[in-house]
């Protein structure tokens, strides 16, 4: 069950990398307490086996209480299943199932804080072991051995993380995609607009057009172009068609792979082979691209004009177009249905309380008075309260449970001794739902997050939606810009309105929205 997220990465002693220097340096301050804590006590620590977790039986772990969990609650809902592993066992609880590594989970920020920190220099995250290895046995060893960085980790890791941090990061490179992405939205708003004059409201199947302006954003700095994903009149049999469903096939698949019984390993179920058949288009897709890409920057080489950030990337020393290539895949696996479900459950949220959504409409509205064009940096430094909205969205609704490493040196946490091999599982899900670390848990209130705090100081580990550490999700800084550009777009429009059922998570690849996104769209005038 904890295979959802780990991650892992390898030696900051190297000089590529900046980023992750200032977010060590940043955090120094907090973690020195919490190690502070658990490493000078006088007595010997405790054995990881002394810590509470359900008991554990020769050849089959903890698999019947596990299972005795699920059954009582439900296998789509991970977090419930959590949430009664920790309420019945305490912050800290050990589970050792046959075949995986041992795990202890945590959800006190301290501990989080403590373990991504022991694992700065290398953290090891596993995960994605079905896409790993269709990466390692594709067709004429396509990727050299090399599967790219949603599953690699060590060394091989860091050879592509230290060269794509800084193009994928920087603000300035992240920016130049604004306007396109912006114009993205723009149309898709429009879109929105006549599916509620067909409908009369959103559609059942609205979190399917989410999905094809998320594609259609992440496809602009990925693939370098206008994928057409957007337009009204798509046939069945058009690219763009054939590229979504392309996208659905793949995450059902991968989530198939992921989270049954790994059988794949023994034979070649059908979901691993569908995934394989669907992988190996997505790879012709971006190797044709990516071709295309390094016969532009051939015809029009690099003087006098900004290149693309792939062109950035093809001409960066170390990175091979293959390399470039695989970065692609993973934006696209990675890129999608994060940030379209982000907005599914934000627009939600932003339904269930007017008062907020009032509150926003009016800061989009002054930062937006009198200006017509396109949106700017400018515009989108203005709008602290829809950031807030969103980083509150992220705590009630993440799409992750948490962030896990494995260690690769003995930590110690809170007088226990956990041993270099087990991994370590920060459930920030249930942190972000714990009174303790946010004060009102049960309610929606952006304002926690703005400058000023006025419901007190936030653990900076308590809420890690983009995970922590030299680690954390790459594509960052691209998904909220998106993420910005999508909710003030939308906002400038529309009221939006939602009258049936409350909206859970369903547990998928990524969390996802329990019922169809029926909402209401009102035009303002
Ligand atoms: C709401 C949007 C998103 C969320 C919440 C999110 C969250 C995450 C998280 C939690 C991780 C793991 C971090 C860790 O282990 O500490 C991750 C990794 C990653 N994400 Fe994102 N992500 C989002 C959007 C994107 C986008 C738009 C892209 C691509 C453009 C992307 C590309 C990646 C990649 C490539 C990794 C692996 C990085 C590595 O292991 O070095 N993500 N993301």
């Amino acid at each position: 069950m904890v295979y959802a997220m780990q991650h892992s990465w390898r030696a900051l002693c190297r000089p590529v990398l900046s980023a992750p220097r200032l977010v060590v340096a940043r955090m120094e301050a907090h973690q020195a307490a919490a190690a502070a804590a658990s490493q000078h006590k006088e007595t010997a620590p405790k054995s990881v086996k002394d810590i509470p977790g359900p008991p554990t039986f020769p050849l089959v772990g903890c698999l019947p209480a596990l299972i005795a969990l699920t059954i009582s609650n439900s296998s789509k809902k991970l977090h419930l299943i959590f949430g009664d592993v920790v309420k019945k066992y305490g912050s800290m609880v050990r589970l050792e199932n046959p075949q995986m590594p041992p795990v202890v989970i945590v959800i006190d920020p301290n501990h989080i804080e403590a373990f991504v920190r022991a694992t700065m220099d290398n953290p090891v995250r596993d995960g994605f072991f079905s896409l790993k290895k269709i990466r390692l046995e594709a067709v004429d060893n396509y990727f050299e051995g090399k599967t790219g960085l949603l599953t690699e980790n060590g060394d091989e890791w860091w050879r592509v993380r230290s060269r794509v941090q800084t193009p994928m990061m920087k603000p300035k490179n992240v920016t130049s995609y604004l306007g396109q992405v912006d114009e993205v939205t723009i149309e898709f708003v429009e879109r929105m607009a006549s599916l509620q004059e067909q409908h009369g409201e959103m559609p059942t199947d609205f979190q399917t057009e989410l999905y094809k302006w998320a594609l259609e954003s992440v496809g602009l700095v990925a693939l370098n172009r206008r994928l057409g994903c957007l337009a009204s009149d798509l046939t069945e049999d058009s690219e763009p068609m054939r590229l979504i469903r392309l996208v659905n096939d793949l995450f059902h698949n991968l989530n198939l792979t992921e989270y049954g019984v790994h059988t794949w390993r023994i034979f070649p179920t059908k979901p691993f082979r569908t995934l394989r058949d669907k992988h190996n288009e997505f790879l012709r897709l971006a190797d044709s691209n990516i071709r295309e890409t390094e016969a532009s920057l051939l015809a029009l080489g690099t003087e006098d004009r900004e290149l693309t950030l792939m062109e950035k990337l093809l001409m960066t020393p170390g990175l091979s177009r293959k390399d470039v290539t695989t970065l692609i895949l993973d934006m696209l696996f990675a890129g999608i249905d994060t940030t379209s479900h982000t907005m599914a459950f934000t627009l939600y949220l932003l339904a269930r309380h007017p008062e907020a959504q009032a509150k926003l409409q009016e800061e989009v509205d002054s930062v937006l008075r009198g200006h017509e064009g396109p949106l700017t940096e400018r515009h989108l430094a203005q709008l602290s309260y829809l950031k807030a909205v969103i980083k509150e969205s992220l705590r009630i609704f993440p799409l992750i449970h948490g962030v896990g490493r494995t260690l690769d040196k003995d930590l110690i946490l809170d007088d226990y001794l956990i041993p270099k091999g087990w991994c370590m599982f920060g459930i920030n899900m249930l942190t972000g739902w714990d009174e303790r670390f946010f004060p009102r848990v049960k309610e929606f209130v952006p304002e926690r997050w703005l400058r000023h705090k006025p419901l007190g100081p936030i653990h900076p580990y308590a809420s890690l939606p983009f995970g922590a550490g030299t680690r954390m999700c790459i594509g960052r800084r691209l998904a909220e810009q998106e993420m910005y550009i999508f909710l003030t777009r939308v906002m400038e429009r529309f009221t939006v309105d939602y009258k049936y059922e409350d909206i859970d998570i369903v547990t998928s690849l990524v969390n996802t929205p329990s019922r169809p996104l029926r909402f209401n769209l009102i035009e303002r005038s």
